[in-house]
């Protein structure tokens, strides 16, 4: 078997909703919708090992931390496991008075009855009942005609109302899922749906859930987010109704759908952290939220620590998260080439001058910091990066500020090196390449010890230099030390440009300086000195660019 140059023999098409009156594209998002974390219950079906209790518990406290008020728990009728966490949540009283937990069940009589006994007790509770109404499952799966289907959904309903009623001490809100909504006749979902909504005759002030799934994506998102406002437009009682939106990702875009969902009337988003569920998985919540935020909406979740988080979700689900998962992966905030390092580096620098501004750095939709993530990964170096990614390690962790033009020069070193190597360079491994180059360099000669002299505004220097085995004395005087150094020396030299810096501060700080030299009219070398001593980290510098320019000629 291989793939068909036909492929049309075997796939169709999803055919395009008319609707050319649609109003959703020129809407935009301006609030969080009400979330509903379905980890505990689809997430929870898609793994390869479903939750012990435990895991399931250490889950749901994390959701109820995130910000989460609508959980669904488990699917009851379905499981011991299920039923028996259901009722360590009600008889351990777990559930905070403003989080609502959800549990599914199956349009079937034993099943919902079972679901309702699991919830006895509980102050409030989502029921959510669901069979599939598109035309290949009322075929393949139930043998049914059309009406067949809306009386199993209408007998559920029936059957909820009379079990809710047998329980008045709980506060219920009813669910209802036409499984496959995004497969199915836009008006036969409708008429299920009316027909559910007639029996439980929902007001404004009680309202029902209608929750519409693309169970199996497949179309592009706009597709979805005219079935939304087609129905929003038809169906009854829209004011007794909460739209909740249910996208899977089989196509790569749940999210985009449950985006333009929303655009198109959805009041509700059903999905799991970092995308969990069902084959490619739900929408992913995480991702739909902070897209939120960095439109300058609140998502009304709370990811401060999403690596903590992550860690959490990947030892209940036993799955990894990928590492250019949206936000979350351990790269998504790195850059490893050059014009990205580049344009970030500026943007850290200007952003620096005005923490309180707009966020502008180039290449990052997000700030870090904002969901807990230091700014250590945001730049590692390869072969494919340039002086800024080695410029910003250099400045953020040892505080070394190299000058442009030495910046140039040094990132020539480490590509040699990341050529050689063909791996990634760490900052230490940097540094050490730095201290190889240039700090190191002491050789043919070696600033053994210098005496400064000032008198009338005139300095003298004596140097004692190691030269091959020998140690010499080199006399000169100048207007400065850097001046009277140059002078004594036994080749004739130019600076063509210095710099200096502290690194650190206090007792403990440092002074860097830095020395562009031309040697007997040769190439313009670079040096670099550190010492506690600014005048002795000059005189180091020079040392290293004299150095240098001999082991290049
Ligand atoms: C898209 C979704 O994620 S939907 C949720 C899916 N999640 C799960 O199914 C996880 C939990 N489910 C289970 O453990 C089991 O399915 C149970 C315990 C609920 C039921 O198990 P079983 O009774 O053995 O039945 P099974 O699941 O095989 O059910 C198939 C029968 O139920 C019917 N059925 C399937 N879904 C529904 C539904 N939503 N409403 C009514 N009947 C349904 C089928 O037509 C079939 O009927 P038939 O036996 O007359 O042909
Ligand atoms: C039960 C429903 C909502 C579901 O999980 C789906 O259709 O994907």
């Amino acid at each position: 078997m291989s793939m068909l140059k036909d492929p049309s023999r075997k796939y169709q098409a999803f055919p395009p909703i008319r609707l050319t009156d649609r109003t959703w594209p020129d809407k935009t998002i301006t609030q969080a919708p009400i979330w509903a974390s379905s980890d505990l219950r689809d997430g929870n079906q898609s793994l390869i090992e479903p939750m012990d209790t435990e895991k399931k518990l250490r889950l749901f406290k994390t959701l109820v931390q995130v910000g989460f008020k609508q959980i669904e728990v488990g699917f009851p009728s379905a499981s011991q496991t299920d039923f028996d966490f259901i009722r360590t949540l009600i008889d351990d009283k777990l559930i905070p008075d403003d989080v609502t937990i959800q549990v599914l069940t199956q349009a079937r009589e034993d099943l919902i009855s079972r679901t309702f006994e699991s919830l006895k007790g509980s102050k409030q509770a989502i029921v959510h009942v669901y069979n599939a109404v598109a035309p290949a499952f009322r075929r393949i799966v139930f043998n049914q005609e059309k009406q067949g289907v809306v009386q199993i959904a209408v007998k559920a309903a029936q059957l909820m109302k009379q079990q809710a009623a047998a329980y008045p001490d709980t506060h219920w809100t009813f669910q209802y899922s036409p499984e496959v909504f995004s497969s199915t006749e836009l008006d036969f979902a409708v008429e299920v749906c009316n027909a559910v909504l007639d029996v439980w005759q929902p007001t404004p002030e009680h309202r029902v859930i209608l929750n519409l799934p693309a169970t199996i994506e497949a179309a592009t998102p706009n597709v979805y987010a005219d079935q939304i406002e087609w129905f929003c437009r038809h169906i009854s009682r829209r004011d007794s109704v909460w739209i909740s939106l249910h996208t899977h990702n089989d196509r790569g875009t749940g999210v985009a759908a449950s985006e333009l969902g929303l655009m198109a009337g959805g009041d509700r988003v059903e999905g799991c952290l970092f995308g969990n569920g069902e084959r490619t998985g739900n929408v992913d919540l995480v991702t739909m939220a902070l897209n939120l935020y960095t439109q300058g909406i609140d998502p009304k979740l709370d990811f401060s620590d999403i690596d903590g988080l992550r860690k959490i979700v990947e030892d209940c689900n036993q799955l990894p998260v990928h590492p250019r998962h949206p936000y979350v992966g351990d790269l998504v905030h790195t850059a490893f080439s050059g014009s990205h390092q580049d344009a970030i580096r500026k943007g850290f620098t200007l952003q620096r001058t005005n923490p309180e501004g707009l966020w502008e750095v180039p290449y990052l939709p997000i700030d870090p910091a904002d969901i807990g993530r230091s700014y250590e990964a945001v730049i590692r170096v390869n072969s494919q990066s340039g002086k800024g990614g080695i410029t910003y390690l250099l400045e953020q962790e040892y505080g070394i500020s190299l000058p442009r033009r030495l910046q140039i020069e040094f990132s020539q070193v480490v590509q040699k090196e990341t050529d050689r190597c063909g791996l990634e360079m760490t900052a230490p491994q940097i540094y050490a390449l730095l201290e190889q180059e240039y700090l190191q360099a002491n050789s043919p000669y070696q600033l053994k010890s210098h005496r400064l002299q000032e008198e009338n505004a005139r300095c003298s220097v004596d140097v004692e230099v190691g030269f091959n085995s020998d140690l010499c004395h080199w006399q000169g005087v100048g207007q400065g030390p850097l001046e009277a150094l140059v002078a004594s020396l036994p080749v004739q030299v130019e600076i063509m440009d210095y710099s200096e810096h502290a690194i650190g501060s206090g007792t403990q700080a440092k002074a860097a300086a830095y020395i562009e030299l031309r040697v007997e009219g040769g190439r313009a070398i670079h040096g670099i000195g550190i010492d506690s001593n600014i005048t002795t980290a000059s005189f180091r510098a020079l040392f290293s660019a004299l150095n240098r320019t001999s082991h290049q000629q």
